[in-house]
């Protein structure tokens, strides 16, 4: 079965570099192709058997999943490329958050997907958010999700929830990973530890709080009352914090959401030219005040160990 992969920049390489490394995929399953060409032939001599492409719809035809790994804005024209050489039996999944389902439904034949990945699937962690169209099929979504499985947590969720989803595990290791290069650079300058060693204490406490979090059982509010024991440091730092990050999460919120949907009227204004308004919006999926309470659907996926190839 082939898999394609249109784009191979930072994260069209991450996932199939992922994908090999966990064996749901053989780089004979895999055809890539890129706008700058180079980059795909890197990675077919990195894993030999994967064929490199010059052109898209080469990559694509006769894919049975297509992954377009592409910014949203070339989207218009990677579809007019790849459009005559797709069928309904094929699947394309959009890792691109603003690119509505119903815009590659209308353009293209293909079942669609749209799946966001984040850096963490790097180290075979994290979750994959997955969103399907309507012509997508049991089975489709059982093959995406053992696919997904092998590098990731697949969650499924609506896609009025892509964009608040998103920034919590896709955006969420940029933002955490700039948290803690301030928390560092202060403790470096108040306090005279060496930046790099702040930023490793660092790094293994994130390491530990991920798993405690997850298969440790705790919920937030139970480990912060096991680790701020009444009348101390811990305690006293919590209402620093508390006192400053609301407006700072609420103005986050905010700024991702305008850029949605900036994109999203873009994108519309290139696949509709003459077509006014009457856009999904952020709006439409939550009210962009800070507190909105996601309904995150949050359903899991079957398991799929992906420990051997698949296809
Ligand atoms: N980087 C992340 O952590 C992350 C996480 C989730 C989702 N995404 C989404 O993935 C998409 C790609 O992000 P990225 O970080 O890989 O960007 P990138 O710029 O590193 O990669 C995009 C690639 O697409 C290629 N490309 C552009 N136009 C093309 C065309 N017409 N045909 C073929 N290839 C073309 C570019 O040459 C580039 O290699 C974005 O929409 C982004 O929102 C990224
Ligand atoms: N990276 C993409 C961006 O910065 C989207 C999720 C993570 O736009």
């Amino acid at each position: 079965m082939k898999v394609a992969f249109i784009g191979t920049g930072a994260m069209g390489s991450l996932l199939i570099d992922a994908f090999l490394r966990s064996g749901a995929l053989l780089p004979q399953n895999i055809c890539a192709s890129n706008r700058s060409p180079s980059k795909a032939k890197r990675l077919a001599q990195r894993h030999p058997g994967l064929r490199a492409y010059s052109s898209n719809a080469e990559a694509a035809q006769g894919s049975k999943i297509v992954f377009l790994c592409i910014k949203p804005l070339d989207y218009p024209d990677v579809i007019a490329e790849i459009r005559d050489v797709l069928d309904e039996k094929q699947i394309v999944v959009s890792i691109t958050s603003p690119v509505q389902i119903e815009t590659l439904e209308a353009a293209i034949p293909s079942k669609i997907a749209k799946i966001i990945p984040s850096i963490t699937h790097s180290v075979h962690s994290g979750a994959s958010l997955c969103i399907y169209g309507g012509r997508i099929r049991p089975e489709d979504r059982l093959l995406l999700e053992q696919l997904m499985s092998s590098i990731s947590t697949p969650i499924t969720l609506k896609e009025s929830e892509t964009r608040i989803a998103s920034d919590l595990s896709s955006c969420g290791p940029a933002f955490v990973a700039h948290m803690l290069q301030l928390w560092a650079e202060s403790a470096a300058e108040l306090t005279g530890i060496g930046y790099a060693e702040a930023i490793a204490l660092g790094s293994e406490m994130l390491l530990g709080t991920g798993k405690l979090l997850t298969e440790g059982g705790l919920n937030p509010e139970q480990l912060i009352e096991r680790v701020a024991v009444p009348g101390g440091v811990t305690a006293e730092g919590i209402a620093v914090l508390d006192s400053s990050l609301r407006e700072v999460f609420a103005r986050l919120i905010d700024t991702t959401h305008r850029k949605y949907d900036d994109d999203i009227s873009k994108l519309h204004a290139l696949f509709h030219p003459a077509i006014p308004d009457a856009l999904p919006s952020s709006s439409d999926h939550a009210p962009s005040c800070p507190e909105r309470e996601a309904p995150f659907a949050g359903v899991k996926p079957p398991d799929g160990s992906g420990a051997a190839s698949i296809f």
